[in-house]
């Protein structure tokens, strides 16, 4: 039987073999509990740092992006990251309009925040970087690494050292989370030409991700979220990040559903991930995670467009003010 893993975690769960295409991460079950990466699909990657694929530089095609003035000076000894310019995006099926003309320049080191009411388009954002299929762009282009980003699939954006967890990490059942991790190590490994570790090396590399997010080794043998609580699922998504790495992580609501202890393990992990190489591009709705991953920048995503940008005052004041009171002016 034939199942789809898709939806790029790059591209983790969604694990179904009835739902939309998508040529995300292909498993095959060959006896009762076997399962094959398809090699010309390994599930979508981040590749630990030292060891990621370098990208072609695409000078030619290396966008300019304005940058308000106080970003632009802030940051000027780093290079760009992800350099998002007039991006527009529709929802495939329907043709429905939902990002209309995203701007962002992430630089390497920084901690951008984008915060933004209920259907303002986050989420839709953060999915159309890392080639979601129920999306298509319409305009507008994305750099990451200097490498156009849409010109690659969802596999090659996330090798080339794209992360994203999911705001509702799916389970996979049937697939141990231990196997499963190991299975999408190696796949990158494969990917590089290094040798695969087998599950005695893997266990020994794991064993310091587990501490970092503070997870208890039983949750190794579980079933992929299968029974995880919210807060377990999300503590599993920076595992997934610590063992994986990214040169950018996407983290999609990571504090939703923590209580006040598995927020500041979440948030510690996060923050031990990051290096003056490497960025976080975060979404939430909350002040309080901001108390544990301190952002470079904060922006306001409003019907589509990034409407707002400013540091960490720009969230207090919404947090006293709401969303009216900030973005009316
Ligand atoms: N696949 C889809 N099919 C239909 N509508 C969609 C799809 N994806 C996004 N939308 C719609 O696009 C709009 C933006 O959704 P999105 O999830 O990006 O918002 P968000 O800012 O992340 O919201 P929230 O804060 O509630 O998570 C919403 O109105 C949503 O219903």
């Amino acid at each position: 039987m034939a199942v789809l893993l898709h939806q790029a975690y790059c591209s983790r769960p969604l694990f179904s073999s009835s739902s939309s295409p998508s040529s995300f991460v292909k498993l095959r079950f060959l006896h009762s509990n076997s399962l094959l990466f398809t090699p010309a699909a390994p599930p979508a990657l981040c590749l630990p740092l030292n060891t990621r694929r370098p990208l072609k530089p695409v000078k030619a095609a290396i966008s300019t992006v304005d940058l308000p003035e106080t970003q632009d000076a802030k940051t000027e000894r780093n290079q760009p990251l992800l350099e998002v310019k007039d991006l527009t995006a529709v929802i495939a099926e329907s043709k429905q309009e939902i990002l209309k003309g995203v701007n962002l320049v992430v630089y390497e080191g920084e901690v951008h925040v984008i915060m933004g009411k209920n259907g303002s388009g986050k989420s839709t954002f953060s999915k159309v970087l890392v080639g979601h299929p129920d999306y298509e762009v319409t305009g507008g282009s994305v750099f990451f690494k200097g490498e156009n980003l849409l010109g690659l699939d969802p596999e090659e954006r996330s090798l080339s050292g794209l992360f994203m967890s999911f705001q509702s990490p799916v389970e996979i059942p049937g697939v141990s989370n231990i196997d499963f991790l190991n299975m999408a190590y190696n796949a990158q490994r494969r990917k590089l030409g290094l040798p695969e570790l087998g599950p005695i090396e893997f266990f020994g590399y794991l064993q310091p991700k587990l501490e970092l997010v503070n997870m208890k080794g039983d949750f190794l043998n579980r079933n992929v979220n299968e029974g995880f609580s919210g807060g377990e699922k999300k503590r599993n998504e920076i595992l997934q990040l610590a063992v994986l790495g990214a040169d950018l992580a996407i983290l999609d609501e990571i504090d939703s559903g923590l209580d006040v202890d598995a927020l500041k393990d979440v948030s510690n992990a996060a923050n031990k991930l990051l290096t003056p190489k490497n960025s976080l591009l975060v979404i939430t709705h909350y002040l309080r995670l901001l108390d544990f991953i301190k952002p470079t920048w904060v922006h306001i995503m409003e019907d589509g467009i990034i409407k707002k940008t400013g540091d960490i005052s720009l969230a207090k004041a919404l947090e006293k003010e709401g969303y009216r009171g900030i973005t009316d002016s």
